[in-house]
């Protein structure tokens, strides 16, 4: 029924690596985080680094995209035990959906509560400016319409159930949270709320597309996060997401801007520091068992 099933991202595909790491480092970590592009940063916040090339790693993927460095990350942030992707793997790249998010499940494997995920994304939402920070309060799986999910093969309960909900995604603790700790570093003007939306890429939106997808109510587009988030939910993590607006959606055919990569990664760049600041006063805030301090 399903031939190509668990190839390379079974239970004891992601246990193993798991393990591997666990024989390495002696940091434990509970919260793990994942940087967008160009916000690789994040991890360099680390103390007491000890950090994993993707390519040294059994059974990962490697880094193909710019601004993602591919090493995995593990030290202190603020005396609390984290591991950092820096950097991740997108649908477009072409590795198998389950491939892409099999880092989230070693997370959970290696004693992981809570994720806080990042993203690079374009704004669809026309009150939006370049270089807002947006809380993600709920996502639409546009590759999920099409069959394209993470959770597709058979289920392994060891991780979660058949049919998880995905209602509840967004901890809604941890965006009263990130609200609160933007208010208290005086980041009013550029901290939003909103939805995610999820594309194949690597092209970005047509005007029609942008157009569309504004109908829908989507704040923000980008090619990544949701297929993370859907794993995460699965095996039962916590989840925190944020998008970093790096570029305006082009909505209107008399526009001249035209979306870049190398437009996102400058954006990153600039916010870098506060987002880094939001990210670890939140992580100094969520308690060892991962409730809201
Ligand atoms: O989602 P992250 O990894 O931040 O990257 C975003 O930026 C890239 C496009 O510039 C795409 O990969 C998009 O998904
Ligand atoms: N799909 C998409 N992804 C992005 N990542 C960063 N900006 C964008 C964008 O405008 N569209």
């Amino acid at each position: 029924m399903f031939p190509e099933a668990n190839k390379g991202w079974s239970y004891e595909d992601c246990k193993a690596t798991a393990d591997w790491l666990m024989a390495q480092t002696d940091v434990r970590p509970t919260i793990g985080i994942v940087c967008g592009s160009g916000m690789g940063g994040l991890a360099d916040m680390l103390k007491d680094q000890i950090a994993f090339n993707y390519k040294d790693i059994p059974n990962f993927p490697q880094s193909t995209v710019h601004g993602h460095a591919g090493r995995l990350v593990f030290g202190t942030l603020k005396g609390r035990p984290c591991v950092c992707m820096q950097g991740r793997f997108h649908l477009y790249e072409g590795y198998p959906i389950q491939k892409i998010t099999l880092p989230i499940r070693i997370f959970k494997l290696i004693g992981v509560e809570t994720v806080i995920l990042t993203n690079a994304a374009g704004g669809i939402n026309q009150d939006f400016k370049v270089g807002d920070i947006m809380i993600i309060r709920d996502h639409l799986n546009m590759p999920g319409f099409a069959g394209n999910n993470p959770l597709v093969g058979p289920n392994d309960e060891r991780f979660g159930v058949r049919f998880p909900c995905m209602s509840d995604a967004y901890d809604r603790e941890l965006q009263q949270m990130a609200m609160d700790v933007g208010q208290e570093l005086g980041y009013g003007d550029f901290l939003k709320e909103g939805v995610y939306c999820v594309l194949g890429g690597p092209s970005f939106e047509t005007v029609v597309e942008a157009r569309m997808l504004h109908k829908l109510g989507v704040d923000a587009v980008g090619m990544s996060t949701v297929p993370e988030v859907i794993v995460a939910r699965h095996c039962g993590m916590r989840v925190f997401a944020l998008s970093l607006i790096t570029n305006q959606a082009v909505m209107d055919y008399d526009s001249e801007e035209k979306a870049n990569h190398d437009e996102v990664l400058e954006t990153g760049k600039q916010r870098a520091e506060q987002l880094e600041r939001l990210v670890s006063t939140m992580v100094t805030k969520i308690e060892h068992n991962n409730n809201y301090a």
